[in-house]
Protein backbone atom coordinates (compact mmCIF):
# COMPACT_ATOMS: atom_id res chain seq x y z
CA UNK A 1 0.00 0.00 0.00
CA UNK A 2 1.56 3.38 -0.89
CA UNK A 3 2.27 6.40 1.48
CA UNK A 4 0.98 10.00 1.13
CA UNK A 5 1.86 12.89 3.03
CA UNK A 6 -1.49 13.83 4.38
CA UNK A 7 -3.00 11.54 6.67
CA UNK A 8 -5.43 8.84 4.31
CA UNK A 9 -8.44 9.44 6.58
CA UNK A 10 -7.43 13.50 5.80
CA UNK A 11 -7.42 12.85 1.89
CA UNK A 12 -11.34 13.48 0.54
CA UNK A 13 -12.49 11.56 -2.56
CA UNK A 14 -16.07 13.44 -3.83
CA UNK A 15 -17.92 10.76 -5.66
CA UNK A 16 -20.86 12.49 -7.59
CA UNK A 17 -23.52 10.75 -9.96
CA UNK A 18 -24.17 7.72 -8.77
CA UNK A 19 -20.78 6.29 -9.36
CA UNK A 20 -20.98 2.30 -8.42
CA UNK A 21 -20.34 1.16 -5.20
CA UNK A 22 -17.02 -0.83 -6.60
CA UNK A 23 -15.14 2.98 -6.35
CA UNK A 24 -16.06 3.07 -2.58
CA UNK A 25 -15.31 -0.32 -2.46
CA UNK A 26 -11.75 -0.04 -4.09
CA UNK A 27 -10.92 3.17 -2.42
CA UNK A 28 -11.71 1.93 0.80
CA UNK A 29 -9.29 -1.19 0.12
CA UNK A 30 -6.76 0.81 -0.49
CA UNK A 31 -6.86 2.09 2.73
CA UNK A 32 -9.22 5.57 1.83
CA UNK A 33 -12.04 6.63 4.29
CA UNK A 34 -13.21 10.13 3.61
CA UNK A 35 -15.32 9.22 0.71
CA UNK A 36 -18.16 11.45 0.27
CA UNK A 37 -20.83 9.95 -2.06
CA UNK A 38 -23.70 12.00 -3.95
CA UNK A 39 -26.23 9.89 -6.34
CA UNK A 40 -26.76 13.08 -8.85
CA UNK A 41 -24.72 15.85 -10.30
CA UNK A 42 -24.60 18.63 -7.87
CA UNK A 43 -25.90 22.23 -8.67
CA UNK A 44 -22.97 24.40 -9.37
CA UNK A 45 -22.92 26.05 -5.68
CA UNK A 46 -23.15 23.05 -3.77
CA UNK A 47 -20.62 21.56 -6.25
CA UNK A 48 -17.99 24.79 -5.40
CA UNK A 49 -18.52 24.28 -1.66
CA UNK A 50 -18.41 20.69 -1.73
CA UNK A 51 -15.37 20.46 -4.19
CA UNK A 52 -13.35 23.13 -1.70
CA UNK A 53 -11.99 20.85 0.61
CA UNK A 54 -12.44 17.82 -2.18
CA UNK A 55 -8.56 16.22 -3.05
CA UNK A 56 -9.92 14.33 -5.43
CA UNK A 57 -13.55 14.39 -7.63
CA UNK A 58 -15.20 11.95 -9.48
CA UNK A 59 -17.83 12.58 -12.45
CA UNK A 60 -19.56 10.89 -15.11
CA UNK A 61 -20.90 13.30 -17.80
CA UNK A 62 -23.40 15.54 -16.60
CA UNK A 63 -21.04 17.31 -14.40
CA UNK A 64 -19.46 20.35 -15.68
CA UNK A 65 -16.02 21.13 -14.42
CA UNK A 66 -15.72 24.56 -15.32
CA UNK A 67 -12.30 26.98 -14.95
CA UNK A 68 -14.86 28.83 -12.55
CA UNK A 69 -16.04 25.21 -10.66
CA UNK A 70 -11.82 24.94 -10.70
CA UNK A 71 -11.02 28.42 -9.23
CA UNK A 72 -13.05 26.94 -5.70
CA UNK A 73 -11.38 23.40 -6.06
CA UNK A 74 -8.13 24.74 -4.04
CA UNK A 75 -7.04 21.00 -2.52
CA UNK A 76 -8.24 19.25 -5.80
CA UNK A 77 -5.21 16.99 -7.60
CA UNK A 78 -7.24 14.78 -9.65
CA UNK A 79 -10.36 14.30 -11.39
CA UNK A 80 -11.57 11.23 -12.27
CA UNK A 81 -14.59 11.02 -15.53
CA UNK A 82 -16.05 7.38 -14.45
CA UNK A 83 -16.73 7.62 -18.44
CA UNK A 84 -15.19 8.41 -21.70
CA UNK A 85 -16.15 11.31 -22.13
CA UNK A 86 -13.84 14.52 -20.62
CA UNK A 87 -15.58 16.81 -22.95
CA UNK A 88 -17.49 17.88 -19.17
CA UNK A 89 -14.51 19.17 -18.08
CA UNK A 90 -12.40 22.49 -18.82
CA UNK A 91 -9.04 20.18 -20.02
CA UNK A 92 -6.92 23.00 -20.20
CA UNK A 93 -7.72 24.79 -16.80
CA UNK A 94 -7.27 21.85 -15.40
CA UNK A 95 -3.75 20.92 -16.48
CA UNK A 96 -3.02 24.86 -15.96
CA UNK A 97 -3.29 23.91 -12.19
CA UNK A 98 -1.69 20.79 -12.30
CA UNK A 99 -4.64 18.65 -12.08
CA UNK A 100 -4.90 14.95 -13.61
CA UNK A 101 -7.90 13.86 -15.26
CA UNK A 102 -8.15 10.27 -15.78
CA UNK A 103 -11.25 8.22 -17.82
CA UNK A 104 -12.33 5.02 -18.72
CA UNK A 105 -11.55 4.31 -22.08
CA UNK A 106 -12.67 1.07 -22.36
CA UNK A 107 -15.02 -0.43 -19.88
CA UNK A 108 -18.05 0.63 -21.28
CA UNK A 109 -17.45 0.23 -24.77
CA UNK A 110 -19.13 -3.04 -25.09
CA UNK A 111 -22.69 -2.04 -24.20
CA UNK A 112 -22.57 1.23 -26.51
CA UNK A 113 -21.79 -1.37 -29.62
CA UNK A 114 -24.60 -3.94 -27.99
CA UNK A 115 -26.98 -0.97 -27.69
CA UNK A 116 -26.40 0.21 -31.58
CA UNK A 117 -26.91 -3.37 -32.63
CA UNK A 118 -30.31 -3.63 -31.08
CA UNK A 119 -31.40 -0.74 -31.98
CA UNK A 120 -30.87 -1.24 -35.94
CA UNK A 121 -31.99 -4.49 -35.74
CA UNK A 122 -35.55 -2.64 -34.05
CA UNK A 123 -35.46 0.46 -36.35
CA UNK A 124 -35.04 -2.14 -39.93
CA UNK A 125 -38.09 -3.91 -38.60
CA UNK A 126 -40.08 -0.65 -37.80
CA UNK A 127 -40.40 -1.95 -33.98
CA UNK A 128 -40.17 1.23 -32.98
CA UNK A 129 -43.16 2.70 -34.87
CA UNK A 130 -44.96 -0.55 -34.40
CA UNK A 131 -44.45 -0.83 -30.51
CA UNK A 132 -45.72 2.92 -29.85
CA UNK A 133 -49.26 2.17 -32.19
CA UNK A 134 -49.96 -1.03 -29.98
CA UNK A 135 -49.65 1.10 -27.25
CA UNK A 136 -52.01 3.33 -28.29
CA UNK A 137 -54.26 -0.08 -29.47
CA UNK A 138 -53.32 -0.22 -33.57
CA UNK A 139 -53.05 -2.98 -34.87
CA UNK A 140 -50.37 -3.07 -37.66
CA UNK A 141 -49.03 -6.49 -38.63
CA UNK A 142 -47.45 -5.94 -42.25
CA UNK A 143 -43.75 -6.81 -43.73
CA UNK A 144 -43.89 -3.69 -45.78
CA UNK A 145 -40.96 -1.72 -44.65
CA UNK A 146 -39.50 -4.31 -42.39
CA UNK A 147 -36.04 -5.26 -43.49
CA UNK A 148 -33.53 -8.18 -41.78
CA UNK A 149 -29.96 -6.36 -41.35
CA UNK A 150 -28.24 -9.56 -42.92
CA UNK A 151 -26.36 -8.09 -46.07
CA UNK A 152 -27.30 -4.32 -45.15
CA UNK A 153 -24.64 -1.70 -45.39
CA UNK A 154 -23.35 -0.43 -41.66
CA UNK A 155 -21.08 2.97 -42.01
CA UNK A 156 -19.58 3.89 -38.75
CA UNK A 157 -18.81 7.52 -38.49
CA UNK A 158 -15.06 7.57 -35.92
CA UNK A 159 -13.30 4.00 -35.95
CA UNK A 160 -12.32 4.07 -32.62
CA UNK A 161 -13.26 1.37 -29.57
CA UNK A 162 -16.84 1.55 -29.96
CA UNK A 163 -16.78 1.60 -33.87
CA UNK A 164 -14.72 -1.08 -33.91
CA UNK A 165 -16.41 -3.19 -31.82
CA UNK A 166 -19.34 -2.33 -32.87
CA UNK A 167 -18.23 -3.17 -36.54
CA UNK A 168 -17.08 -6.48 -36.09
CA UNK A 169 -20.36 -7.16 -34.02
CA UNK A 170 -22.15 -6.14 -36.86
CA UNK A 171 -20.13 -8.25 -39.67
CA UNK A 172 -20.74 -11.67 -37.46
CA UNK A 173 -24.76 -10.74 -38.15
CA UNK A 174 -23.75 -10.59 -41.84
CA UNK A 175 -23.35 -7.09 -42.82
CA UNK A 176 -20.90 -5.32 -44.77
CA UNK A 177 -18.87 -2.26 -42.70
CA UNK A 178 -17.80 1.07 -43.97
CA UNK A 179 -16.29 3.42 -41.99
CA UNK A 180 -14.93 6.88 -42.00
CA UNK A 181 -12.30 8.72 -40.15
CA UNK A 182 -9.96 11.29 -39.80
CA UNK A 183 -7.14 9.24 -39.04
CA UNK A 184 -6.21 6.00 -41.08
CA UNK A 185 -7.15 3.06 -39.23
CA UNK A 186 -6.43 -0.81 -39.20
CA UNK A 187 -9.94 -1.88 -40.67
CA UNK A 188 -11.00 -5.38 -38.28
CA UNK A 189 -12.72 -8.18 -40.57
CA UNK A 190 -13.56 -7.39 -44.20
CA UNK A 191 -14.52 -3.43 -42.57
CA UNK A 192 -13.55 -0.56 -45.31
CA UNK A 193 -11.97 2.69 -44.63
CA UNK A 194 -13.52 5.20 -46.95
CA UNK A 195 -12.19 8.58 -48.14
CA UNK A 196 -14.80 11.32 -47.35
CA UNK A 197 -17.77 11.57 -44.93
CA UNK A 198 -19.84 12.00 -48.33
CA UNK A 199 -19.17 8.65 -49.70
CA UNK A 200 -20.25 6.86 -46.49
CA UNK A 201 -23.42 8.28 -46.40
CA UNK A 202 -24.21 7.58 -49.99
CA UNK A 203 -23.55 3.74 -49.41
CA UNK A 204 -24.85 2.87 -45.96
CA UNK A 205 -28.41 1.31 -45.39
CA UNK A 206 -27.47 2.44 -41.31
CA UNK A 207 -25.14 5.13 -39.93
CA UNK A 208 -23.97 5.47 -36.63
CA UNK A 209 -21.84 7.95 -35.16
CA UNK A 210 -19.20 7.02 -32.66
CA UNK A 211 -16.90 10.16 -32.85
CA UNK A 212 -15.57 12.91 -29.55
CA UNK A 213 -16.93 15.93 -28.76
CA UNK A 214 -14.20 18.61 -30.52
CA UNK A 215 -14.98 21.47 -32.83
CA UNK A 216 -14.13 19.56 -35.92
CA UNK A 217 -17.34 17.08 -34.83
CA UNK A 218 -20.02 20.07 -33.92
CA UNK A 219 -22.58 20.03 -36.20
CA UNK A 220 -21.25 17.04 -38.41
CA UNK A 221 -24.74 15.90 -39.41
CA UNK A 222 -26.85 19.25 -40.78
CA UNK A 223 -28.88 19.85 -43.49
CA UNK A 224 -26.76 19.19 -46.30
CA UNK A 225 -25.38 15.79 -44.42
CA UNK A 226 -28.67 13.89 -44.19
CA UNK A 227 -29.55 14.84 -47.47
CA UNK A 228 -27.03 12.72 -48.77
CA UNK A 229 -27.96 10.10 -46.56
CA UNK A 230 -29.59 7.26 -48.95
CA UNK A 231 -33.44 7.63 -48.55
CA UNK A 232 -35.17 5.41 -45.97
CA UNK A 233 -31.64 4.67 -43.96
CA UNK A 234 -31.24 5.14 -40.41
CA UNK A 235 -29.69 7.18 -38.09
CA UNK A 236 -27.98 6.35 -34.80
CA UNK A 237 -26.34 8.78 -32.59
CA UNK A 238 -24.79 7.21 -29.33
CA UNK A 239 -21.59 9.59 -29.47
CA UNK A 240 -22.40 13.42 -28.36
CA UNK A 241 -25.17 15.74 -28.90
CA UNK A 242 -23.20 18.13 -30.26
CA UNK A 243 -22.60 16.42 -33.49
CA UNK A 244 -26.28 16.25 -34.18
CA UNK A 245 -27.66 19.52 -35.91
CA UNK A 246 -31.54 18.02 -34.13
CA UNK A 247 -33.83 20.61 -35.72
CA UNK A 248 -32.00 19.50 -39.31
CA UNK A 249 -32.52 15.99 -38.08
CA UNK A 250 -36.35 16.72 -37.46
CA UNK A 251 -37.07 18.15 -40.34
CA UNK A 252 -35.32 15.09 -42.21
CA UNK A 253 -37.52 12.65 -40.46
CA UNK A 254 -40.86 15.09 -41.05
CA UNK A 255 -40.05 14.93 -44.71
CA UNK A 256 -40.02 10.90 -44.39
CA UNK A 257 -36.04 10.38 -46.01
CA UNK A 258 -34.97 8.72 -42.95
CA UNK A 259 -36.91 5.65 -41.97
CA UNK A 260 -35.94 6.26 -38.30
CA UNK A 261 -33.49 7.02 -36.02
CA UNK A 262 -31.98 6.46 -32.41
CA UNK A 263 -30.94 9.13 -30.49
CA UNK A 264 -29.60 8.50 -26.53
CA UNK A 265 -27.18 11.79 -26.59
CA UNK A 266 -28.71 15.45 -27.29
CA UNK A 267 -27.22 18.84 -27.80
CA UNK A 268 -29.29 20.02 -23.79
CA UNK A 269 -29.76 17.31 -21.72
CA UNK A 270 -32.12 17.26 -18.64
CA UNK A 271 -29.91 18.28 -15.42
CA UNK A 272 -31.47 15.48 -13.59
CA UNK A 273 -34.53 12.52 -13.65
CA UNK A 274 -36.68 15.18 -12.35
CA UNK A 275 -35.94 17.81 -15.01
CA UNK A 276 -38.37 17.50 -18.27
CA UNK A 277 -36.81 16.30 -21.32
CA UNK A 278 -37.00 18.77 -24.06
CA UNK A 279 -37.02 17.74 -28.05
CA UNK A 280 -38.08 18.25 -31.66
CA UNK A 281 -37.40 14.88 -31.57
CA UNK A 282 -40.39 13.48 -29.12
CA UNK A 283 -43.33 13.29 -31.66
CA UNK A 284 -41.43 11.04 -34.03
CA UNK A 285 -42.67 7.45 -33.27
CA UNK A 286 -39.80 5.70 -35.19
CA UNK A 287 -37.18 7.28 -33.49
CA UNK A 288 -36.05 5.81 -30.17
CA UNK A 289 -35.00 8.31 -27.39
CA UNK A 290 -32.83 7.16 -24.68
CA UNK A 291 -31.87 9.11 -22.09
CA UNK A 292 -27.57 8.96 -22.33
CA UNK A 293 -27.77 5.72 -21.19
CA UNK A 294 -25.40 3.78 -24.02
CA UNK A 295 -22.61 3.29 -21.32
CA UNK A 296 -25.55 2.47 -18.83
CA UNK A 297 -24.90 -1.62 -17.78
CA UNK A 298 -24.35 -2.70 -14.36
CA UNK A 299 -21.37 -4.45 -15.80
CA UNK A 300 -19.61 -1.35 -17.82
CA UNK A 301 -20.66 0.77 -14.31
CA UNK A 302 -18.76 -1.79 -12.18
CA UNK A 303 -16.17 -1.67 -14.09
CA UNK A 304 -15.61 1.60 -14.55
CA UNK A 305 -15.93 2.39 -10.91
CA UNK A 306 -12.99 0.07 -10.28
CA UNK A 307 -11.00 1.44 -12.81
CA UNK A 308 -10.98 5.02 -12.30
CA UNK A 309 -10.75 4.28 -8.88
CA UNK A 310 -7.65 2.43 -9.26
CA UNK A 311 -6.07 5.29 -11.13
CA UNK A 312 -6.73 7.94 -8.39
CA UNK A 313 -5.67 5.56 -5.55
CA UNK A 314 -2.52 4.73 -7.47
CA UNK A 315 -1.72 8.70 -8.58
CA UNK A 316 -2.37 9.02 -4.87
CA UNK A 317 -0.42 6.78 -3.22
CA UNK A 318 2.78 6.78 -5.36
CA UNK A 319 2.18 9.57 -8.14
CA UNK A 320 1.62 7.31 -11.06
CA UNK A 321 -0.21 9.48 -13.70
CA UNK A 322 -0.45 6.62 -16.45
CA UNK A 323 -3.59 6.54 -19.25
CA UNK A 324 -4.32 10.24 -17.89
CA UNK A 325 -5.79 12.19 -20.43
CA UNK A 326 -4.38 15.75 -19.86
CA UNK A 327 -0.54 14.80 -18.16
CA UNK A 328 2.71 13.74 -19.23
CA UNK A 329 2.35 9.83 -18.22
CA UNK A 330 4.84 8.52 -15.74
CA UNK A 331 4.12 5.25 -14.32
CA UNK A 332 6.64 4.93 -10.84
CA UNK A 333 7.47 1.99 -8.33
CA UNK A 334 6.94 1.91 -4.85
CA UNK A 335 9.08 4.69 -2.99
CA UNK A 336 10.14 2.65 -0.01
CA UNK A 337 12.26 4.02 2.83
CA UNK A 338 12.13 7.26 0.49
CA UNK A 339 10.88 10.79 0.18
CA UNK A 340 8.84 11.02 -2.95
CA UNK A 341 8.38 14.87 -4.86
CA UNK A 342 5.79 15.30 -7.12
CA UNK A 343 7.04 18.28 -9.64
CA UNK A 344 4.71 19.66 -11.87
CA UNK A 345 6.21 22.64 -14.30
CA UNK A 346 5.63 24.66 -17.26
CA UNK A 347 7.88 23.06 -20.03
CA UNK A 348 9.91 25.53 -21.37
CA UNK A 349 13.74 25.67 -20.77
CA UNK A 350 15.44 26.07 -17.72
CA UNK A 351 12.96 25.04 -15.18
CA UNK A 352 14.81 21.37 -15.14
CA UNK A 353 18.34 22.69 -14.83
CA UNK A 354 16.82 25.00 -12.21
CA UNK A 355 14.92 21.58 -10.11
CA UNK A 356 18.68 19.36 -10.25
CA UNK A 357 20.26 22.72 -9.40
CA UNK A 358 18.29 22.34 -5.97
CA UNK A 359 19.77 19.00 -5.23
CA UNK A 360 23.28 19.73 -5.98
CA UNK A 361 23.47 22.78 -3.90
CA UNK A 362 21.64 21.41 -1.11
CA UNK A 363 23.28 18.35 -0.98
CA UNK A 364 20.70 16.18 -0.97
CA UNK A 365 20.88 12.77 -3.51
CA UNK A 366 18.86 12.09 -5.70
CA UNK A 367 18.00 8.46 -5.39
CA UNK A 368 15.59 8.13 -8.63
CA UNK A 369 14.54 10.58 -10.78
CA UNK A 370 11.99 9.95 -13.78
CA UNK A 371 10.34 12.79 -15.91
CA UNK A 372 7.66 13.04 -18.52
CA UNK A 373 6.70 16.24 -20.91
CA UNK A 374 3.51 17.03 -22.78
CA UNK A 375 4.04 20.27 -25.14
CA UNK A 376 2.41 22.35 -22.17
CA UNK A 377 3.74 20.77 -19.10
CA UNK A 378 6.49 18.40 -17.97
CA UNK A 379 6.18 16.35 -14.43
CA UNK A 380 9.16 15.35 -12.69
CA UNK A 381 8.97 12.55 -9.56
CA UNK A 382 12.21 12.28 -7.86
CA UNK A 383 12.78 10.43 -4.67
CA UNK A 384 15.59 11.28 -2.07
CA UNK A 385 16.27 10.19 1.37
CA UNK A 386 13.89 11.49 4.07
CA UNK A 387 15.28 14.19 6.20
CA UNK A 388 16.06 16.24 3.10
CA UNK A 389 12.26 16.58 1.69
CA UNK A 390 10.67 19.17 3.87
CA UNK A 391 13.48 21.55 2.24
CA UNK A 392 13.37 20.45 -1.24
CA UNK A 393 9.78 20.60 -1.56
CA UNK A 394 10.46 24.49 -0.41
CA UNK A 395 13.03 25.03 -2.75
CA UNK A 396 11.20 23.28 -5.48
CA UNK A 397 7.79 25.32 -4.86
CA UNK A 398 9.97 28.49 -5.55
CA UNK A 399 11.20 27.71 -8.69
CA UNK A 400 9.80 29.85 -11.56
CA UNK A 401 7.35 28.00 -14.06
CA UNK A 402 6.36 25.48 -10.90
CA UNK A 403 2.51 24.60 -11.30
CA UNK A 404 2.81 22.66 -8.25
CA UNK A 405 4.81 20.68 -6.30
CA UNK A 406 3.94 17.86 -3.55
CA UNK A 407 5.94 15.62 -1.13
CA UNK A 408 4.49 11.44 -0.68
CA UNK A 409 5.95 9.99 2.07
N1 LIG B 1 -23.84 7.21 -25.17
C1 LIG B 1 -22.99 6.87 -24.24
O1 LIG B 1 -23.36 6.55 -23.12
C2 LIG B 1 -21.53 6.86 -24.56
C3 LIG B 1 -20.70 5.91 -23.93
C4 LIG B 1 -19.35 5.90 -24.24
C5 LIG B 1 -18.82 6.84 -25.12
N2 LIG B 1 -19.63 7.77 -25.68
C6 LIG B 1 -19.11 8.76 -26.63
O2 LIG B 1 -18.58 8.05 -27.74
C7 LIG B 1 -17.41 8.69 -28.18
C8 LIG B 1 -16.53 7.70 -28.90
O3 LIG B 1 -16.02 6.74 -27.99
P1 LIG B 1 -14.76 5.82 -28.37
O4 LIG B 1 -14.37 5.11 -27.13
O5 LIG B 1 -15.03 5.02 -29.56
O6 LIG B 1 -13.70 6.96 -28.69
P2 LIG B 1 -12.32 6.81 -29.48
O7 LIG B 1 -11.52 8.00 -29.09
O8 LIG B 1 -11.74 5.45 -29.26
O9 LIG B 1 -12.74 6.92 -31.02
C9 LIG B 1 -13.18 8.10 -31.61
C10 LIG B 1 -12.81 8.05 -33.07
O10 LIG B 1 -13.37 9.19 -33.73
C11 LIG B 1 -12.42 9.67 -34.65
N3 LIG B 1 -12.71 11.07 -34.98
C12 LIG B 1 -12.45 12.18 -34.24
N4 LIG B 1 -12.89 13.28 -34.88
C13 LIG B 1 -13.46 12.86 -36.04
C14 LIG B 1 -14.09 13.51 -37.13
N5 LIG B 1 -14.23 14.85 -37.15
N6 LIG B 1 -14.52 12.76 -38.16
C15 LIG B 1 -14.36 11.40 -38.16
N7 LIG B 1 -13.76 10.74 -37.15
C16 LIG B 1 -13.33 11.44 -36.10
C17 LIG B 1 -11.09 9.46 -33.97
O11 LIG B 1 -10.01 9.48 -34.88
C18 LIG B 1 -11.31 8.10 -33.33
O12 LIG B 1 -10.92 7.04 -34.15
C19 LIG B 1 -16.78 9.23 -26.88
O13 LIG B 1 -15.96 10.35 -27.12
C20 LIG B 1 -17.98 9.60 -26.05
O14 LIG B 1 -18.27 10.96 -26.23
C21 LIG B 1 -20.98 7.79 -25.42
O1 LIG C 1 -22.07 7.62 -17.74
C1 LIG C 1 -22.19 8.72 -18.26
O2 LIG C 1 -22.72 9.69 -17.72
C2 LIG C 1 -21.55 9.01 -19.63
C3 LIG C 1 -21.37 7.81 -20.49
C4 LIG C 1 -20.70 8.11 -21.82
O3 LIG C 1 -21.24 9.22 -22.45
C5 LIG C 1 -19.22 8.22 -21.76
O4 LIG C 1 -18.65 9.23 -22.17
O5 LIG C 1 -18.60 7.23 -21.34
Amino acid sequence: MGQTSLDKSKIKFLLLEGVHQSAVDTLTAAGYTNIVTHPKALPEEQLKAEIADAHFVGIRSRTQITEDVLESANKLIAIGCFCIGTNQIDLSAATEKGIVVFNAPFSNTRSVAELVIAEAILLLRGVAEKNALAHRGVWQKSASGSFEIRGKQLGVIGYGSIGMQLGVIAESLGMQVVFYDVTSKLPLGNAMQVASLSELLAKSDIVSLHVPETGSTKNMIGEQELAQIKKDAILINASRGTVIDIDALAAALESGHLAGAAIDVFPVEPKSNDDEFISPLRKFDNVFLTPHIGGSTMEAQENIGLEVAEKMARYSDNGTSTSSVNFPEVALPAHTDMHRLLHTHRNVPGVMSAINQVFAENEINIRAQYLQTTKDIGYVVIDIDAEYSELALKKLNAIDGTIRCRVLF
